[in-house]
């Protein structure tokens, strides 16, 4: 049996960041960038006002009140280049300023002293001092041909997808997802909801629980497969799995000492690597990590439902995360609610709440029930607290790590540029 430490150090040897590809920017959200994105253009694109009103010249000195003007024409947002010399131009929001203008009034700062038999203004006079450039959204002003708008490293959110969208972007280089392919082992297991079960089965919950978690890690569920007990069984699933081109192939159960505990053993006469099996960690302790003769990597997950999530959460998307390229994960560091008592030597991943006290600070709440079967309090937990290896009593107040229900989840929702 190894610590946690060791067993992430062993990940980190194993993974590398995958390949990058080119996608539509309209499909890039949640990818890495693998490449830093430059602006082709100047946004805005051109000098626009900010405000409807007067587009006006103010000549570079400020225009004082009671300055009027002739409305010698009249620019909507979609109008072209226009050209203009003397008086002042009606002009609403995002329309283009036209040349020779450098100043907006909005229309709340004039008085309308003369009309156009249809209605339009005529003339104006100034009710407050205008500032030469005032109200004008200056061209490259958001982001300038050429800047760098987005880094390497950076995971697409909305805002990226909008920015992308702005610049007319049609295509960004990211780093491929990770391909997952997932083994359920065990007999008892069935699939069908629509099947009665007989006693001793079992619905299987751990396959559509890890199907939906890896595709909020960032992965790429490329196939999952139930199998029963027989290792002959188990390794056409894994030669099955193997043609849908995984990175990673995951199963779960069948990794501890039972009779019926084939995943090692079978995975060694494969000629698999087994890279370890055993971690100092409650629950979850049985998790072995390993490489296939074919390159692939290969995390054997304990079956009990919380065991599967805690190896999926601290060692499959530690897995993922080096694979798109991110940062390693880091906590938050949040005091604990009450004092705890824990076996020393295992890393404990508890099911938690963080919340937010009446004075708006964050505390940590170790739920009750935290046995791996237990899947009910996993829907009253919000994050991962986690009890150090070495500590046998923590002390209420203390802080503790406190990680996301997932690694791209609060309190890591958003990856920032490196
Ligand atoms: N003598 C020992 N027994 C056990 C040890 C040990 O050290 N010595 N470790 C325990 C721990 S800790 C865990 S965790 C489990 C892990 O067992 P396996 O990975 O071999 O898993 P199974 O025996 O196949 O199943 C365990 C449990 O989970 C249920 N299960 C399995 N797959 C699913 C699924 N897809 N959906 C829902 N539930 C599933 C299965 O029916 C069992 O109840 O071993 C302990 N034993
Ligand atoms: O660690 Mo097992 O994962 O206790 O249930």
């Amino acid at each position: 049996m190894i610590s946690y430490r060791e067993a992430q150090g062993i990940i980190a040897e194993q993974v590398h960041c995958l390949p990058t590809e080119s996608i539509r920017s309209g499909q890039a959200l949640g990818r890495v960038l693998a490449e830093p994105v430059t602006s082709p253009i100047n946004l805005p694109s051109f000098d626009n006002t900010a405000m409807d009103g007067f587009a006006i010249a103010s000549k570079g000195v400020p225009v004082p009140v009671g300055s009027a003007w002739d409305v010698l024409g009249e620019q909507a947002a979609g109008d072209g280049i226009s050209q203009a010399t003397t008086g002042c131009w009606e002009i609403m929001t995002g329309a283009r300023i036209p040349d020779g203008y450098d100043a907006v009034i909005p229309i709340e700062q004039v008085r309308i002293t003369q009309l156009h038999p249809d209605g339009r203004p005529a003339r104006i006079e100034s009710t407050d001092i205008a500032l030469p450039g005032q109200h004008v959204r200056r061209t490259g002003e958001d982001i300038a041909h050429g800047d760098i708008a987005m880094q390497a490293g950076e995971r697409l959110a909305a805002q990226h997808v909008m920015l992308l969208a702005g610049l007319g972007i049609s295509h960004v280089q990211a780093i491929r997802e990770p391909r997952v392919a997932l083994i359920c082992t065990g007999r008892e297991l069935v699939d069908d909801v629509d099947q009665v079960l007989i006693e001793g089965q079992i619905r299987n919950s751990n396959g559509p629980f890890l199907a939906a978690r890896l595709a909020a890690a960032g992965a790429r569920v490329v196939h999952v497969q139930t199998v029963s007990d027989e290792p002959e069984v188990f390794i056409a699933a894994l030669n099955r799995s193997l043609e849908f081109v995984p990175d990673i192939v995951m199963s779960t159960g069948a990794v501890s000492m039972g009779r019926y505990d084939f995943v090692p053993d079978t995975l060694l006469r494969e000629n698999a690597k087994i890279l370890f099996h055993k971690v100092a960690i409650r629950p979850g302790k049985p998790l072995l990590f390993a490489r296939l003769a074919g390159g692939q990597l290969y995390f054997g997950l304990p079956g009990n439902p919380v065991s599967s999530a805690v190896g999926l959460r601290f060692f499959v998307e530690t897995a993922i995360r080096a694979m798109t390229g991110l940062l390693p994960e880091r906590s938050l560091l949040v005091p604990i609610k009450t004092a705890m008592k824990k076996k020393p030597g295992f890393r404990f991943h508890q099911k938690a709440g963080l919340q937010v006290d009446e004075n708006g600070r964050l505390f940590a709440e170790v739920l009750s029930g935290q046995e791996s079967f237990r899947i009910r309090p996993m829907l009253q937990s919000n994050a991962w607290v986690v009890l150090p290896e070495e500590a046998e009593h923590i002390s209420a107040e203390s802080l503790v790590e406190v990680y996301g229900l997932g690694h791209l989840e609060f309190p890591f929702s958003r990856e920032l540029s490196p």
